[in-house]
């Protein structure tokens, strides 16, 4: 079992700053999903991990040893991308032992650890075939056991469902959870995909320009984003963000979002005249679009969505008024300039 440790880690190129001052641990067996948008440094920091770039400055540890001076070859760190990086001139067998025959294991030890990877898999029976003869399904498994075959200590994973169809990918997704349960190989998991790092991880790092943002589990990034980016960010549809006055953002979920109440709602904070622009229909739920007025008193207009269950008909339609409310118990507070979350005792009267 790996503890990993990354430490005020760095990784500039030119004056971009890929990776900008990550303190970061993984628990020995411990899932963390690294997300963030395009471009906000995900796989750079992963290529750190496994070694395949130096960093800037900084330190990263695999329990209690610094592992930045060691070539990649001798970290046990096993990655899977997303392009799977099968070799299609080798039988499946071949790909998968090929992890065993370059770090030069005894070939007394292949049968029995193919054995073990390709049934946790379930691929035993494609070992002949050629990646080109496999569905994407079973290419992402082929490449899990290849990646298994030398029981790392950290897997790295950058991306490894997204070549897959939308319907087979939550199928992955579930198995992939159940190969780690099974395990216990700290994992390293990174993806622009809230779902995925959601569905998936114990713990869930979002990360922004190189900078994490927060650090927690899905449940606390989001009942409890730590910053306006994070608000933004988790959350499909997101928070909305509604300016409160100079100072503070609300952020407001859209299904707490109340439209039209019939009856007094208690501790109001938000108290918005909207006009209707959409309502979406998604099957087990309606989000109502609308434009809100003179928010904040500068007559700016502010886009907002409220999420109403599917049985509860909106009875609304585009272009008409209604109000939308918040209650303070569900407003998360920001503070404007710096875009971090106000402590409780700062909430306005
Ligand atoms: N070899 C490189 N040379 C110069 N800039 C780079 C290099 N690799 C990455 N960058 C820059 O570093 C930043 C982070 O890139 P990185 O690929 O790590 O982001 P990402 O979050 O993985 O993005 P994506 O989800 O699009 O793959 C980007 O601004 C990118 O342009």
């Amino acid at each position: 079992m790996t503890v990993l440790t990354l430490r005020a880690l760095e990784k500039h190129y030119g004056s971009i700053k890929a990776v900008d001052h990550v303190d970061l641990q993984l628990e020995s067996g411990e899932f963390m999903a690294i997300l963030g948008p395009s471009g906000s440094g995900k796989s750079t920091l992963m290529r750190l991990v496994a070694g395949l770039e130096p960093p800037t400055s900084g330190d990263i540890i695999v329990d209690g040893q610094s592992v930045v001076n060691v070539p990649p070859q001798h970290r046990n760190v096993a990655m899977v991308f997303q392009s799977f990086a099968l070799y299609p001139h080798m039988t499946v067998r071949d790909n998968i032992l090929f992890p065993l025959v370059s770090r030069k294991v005894p070939k007394q030890e292949h049968e029995a650890r193919l054995q073990k990877a390709t049934s946790m898999l379930g691929v035993e029976n494609l070992l002949d075939r050629r990646p080109s003869r496999l569905s994407g399904g079973q290419q992402q498994r082929v490449a899990l056991a290849r990646a298994l075959v030398r029981d790392p200590e950290l897997f790295v994973f950058d991306e490894p469902l997204s070549a897959l169809d939308a319907q087979i990918r939550s199928r992955a997704r579930a198995e992939l959870r159940e190969l780690h349960d099974q395990t216990r190989i700290t994992t390293l998991y990174v993806t622009h995909d809230q779902v995925e790092a959601m569905g998936l991880a114990d713990r869930v790092a979002v990360i922004n320009e190189g900078r994490l943002h927060q650090v927690g589990t899905p449940q606390e990034l989001y009942n409890d984003p730590a910053d306006l980016f994070v608000a933004g960010f988790i959350g499909n549809p997101p928070m909305n963000l509604i300016p409160l006055d100079e100072t503070t953002v609300a952020g407001l979920r859209p299904e707490h979002m109340l439209v039209d109440p019939e009856e007094d709602v208690p501790d109001l904070l938000i108290d918005l005249a909207v006009t209707i622009e959409h309502i979406e229909y998604l099957g087990s739920e309606w989000l109502a679009h609308g434009q809100a007025r003179a928010v904040a008193g500068n007559g700016q207009q502010l886009h907002v969505i409220a999420r109403l269950p599917a049985s509860a008909h909106p009875g609304l339609v585009s272009g008409q008024e209604c109000r939308m409310v918040g209650q303070r118990k569900d407003v998360c507070l920001f503070d404007r300039a710096s875009g971090k979350r106000q402590v409780q005792a700062e909430v306005p009267a």
